[in-house]
């Protein structure tokens, strides 16, 4: 086996930008590379990978959901099982979601030893919505993030606006990033070379943009390490300002520093495995992602049983003052931890923006469904800031596929549902979105 190690390119832009877009130009140019894709996306209904071209490369989902709390453990593990396959391809690309902080991404390879000794981080490409960039600036914080991470900038949508405002444009975003190459672009026409195989990542530079950049996030604020003997435990909590809250135990082999963090390193993947919805009363599993269900008001008990004596450390979501957390001993008697420890968290999440998918059944009356889409984004167009999805138009025999980004809307047929179930499938994303509202507009757009 070859002991090169893989280039991967991240792919970031804010929502709508052309990631999409411009992954499809790759994968269908005839460059000759072999090009493995991983793609995460944000959104209740996974909408991206039927936007991408059926082509001959491979392409790997990452688990829904917000990628800067998940992202380590998945990508570790998806990162893992392809390079048991490496001699398949040359290059990965990874396509983040338009709401992620790329740094998060970038530091895995920098922080898994395996991953590090397997992949080479090979620059961070970064997608600019020449059309809607000023007002994503003005209104969030993960488009200046990404701009600023940037090895490559390519300003995309060249073709919506004026070439006076594109320099203006480029003046503002070499303002925010003075060492990136910038490329100007329309429907993400841009040279494969620019994109990957360019060695344009470089970690002192990361370093210099941002000191913190291999300070390690944790999905964990909090570490607690007890000294237990074999036999049965109750993990105690009281309510707190959640309605649920993940744990993983894990046997540690001493309670200093070192070992704290090697656990983390474990528990960030375990964290990134589907959790064991656990409520009270049911046992606590060792080396598991479990999530205590917390919604019953008053203190909520769940055994834990130790079978080898020796150090146990659990690894939660939350501080454990938050929900007055604490470990007894079979005769109720309170253990102290002999280690605790506060971990980096994940960045703030702005609750305010949200994702909301609907899936219903049956066909729409296209006149209906273009007004109300009218009427929504002319009201609303500010605040959503996606749109995607798979329509069913009446007495049409393909199927619809609309994108939206703010009031710009486009949508083509794409293939013949055949022998597919005719639905609909949409979603939003955006700032403050009423999900009721939404479904009830779209209900009422069904033939
Ligand atoms: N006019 C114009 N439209 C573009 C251009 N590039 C992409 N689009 C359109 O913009 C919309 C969003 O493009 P995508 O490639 O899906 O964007 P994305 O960054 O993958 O979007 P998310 O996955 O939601 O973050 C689609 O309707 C594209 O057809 C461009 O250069 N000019």
């Amino acid at each position: 086996m070859s002991t090169t190690k893989v280039p991967v390119t991240i792919l970031t832009g804010f929502l709508g930008a052309g990631k999409t877009t411009l992954l499809n130009r790759i994968l269908s140019e005839q460059h000759g590379k072999r090009i493995a894709v991983i793609e995460n996306e944000y959104g209740e209904i996974g909408i991206d990978q039927g936007l991408v071209i059926d082509a001959d490369e491979e392409i790997f989902e990452m688990s829904n959901g917000c990628i800067c709390c998940t992202v380590r453990g998945d990508l570790i593990r998806i990162l893992g099982n392809l390079f048991k396959r490496r001699d398949k391809f040359d290059y990965v690309l990874v396509e983040t979601t338009g709401l992620a902080d790329p740094g998060p991404v970038a530091q895995t390879f920098f922080m898994d030893d395996d991953v590090h000794e397997q992949f080479a981080l090979d620059g961070i490409v970064t997608l600019v919505d020449a059309k809607h960039v000023e007002q994503q600036l003005d209104h969030t914080r993960e488009s200046a993030e990404q701009i600023a991470f940037a090895d490559v900038l390519i300003l995309n949508k060249t073709d919506l606006v004026e070439p006076a405002r594109l320099d203006e444009l480029e003046r503002r975003v070499r303002g925010m990033n003075a060492l990136a190459h910038i490329h100007r672009a329309s429907h993400g026409e841009v040279d494969l070379d620019r994109v990957v195989g360019l060695s344009a990542f470089d970690l002192d530079q990361a370093l210099s943009r941002k000191p913190s950049f291999l300070e390690p996030e944790y999905p964990f604020e909090w570490s607690g390490v007890y000294a237990l003997e074999a036999g049965h435990y109750r993990l105690m909590l009281d309510d707190g300002p959640d309605p649920a809250m993940s744990l993983v135990a894990v046997t540690l082999p001493s309670a200093d520093e070192t070992a704290l963090r090697a656990g983390a390193e474990r528990c960030v993947r375990l964290y990134a495995e589907e959790p064991v919805r656990t409520q009270p009363g049911e046992p606590v599993e060792p080396a598991t992602h479990v999530e205590l269900e917390l919604t019953e008001p008053g203190t909520k008990v769940f055994p834990l049983t130790i079978d080898t004596p020796g150090l146990v450390g659990l690894y939660t979501e939350h501080f454990a003052e938050e929900f007055n957390l604490r470990l007894t001993d079979a005769e109720g008697r309170l253990l102290q931890p002999v280690a605790e420890h506060a971990w980096v968290a994940q960045h703030e999440h702005d609750d305010t923006v949200t994702s909301v998918g609907i899936e219903v059944a049956g066909d729409v009356d296209a006149n209906r469904l273009n007004r109300w889409l009218s009427t929504l984004l002319a009201e609303r167009g500010i605040d959503i800031f996606r749109m995607k999805g798979f329509i069913s138009i009446a007495g049409e025999a393909e199927r619809f596929v609309f994108q939206g980004v703010h009031m710009l809307f486009d949508g083509r047929p794409d293939r013949a549902w055949g022998d597919l179930p005719r639905g609909n499938q949409l979603v939003f994303i955006g700032r403050n979105l009423d999900r009721a509202a939404l479904e009830a507009g779209f209900r009422a757009c069904l033939a």
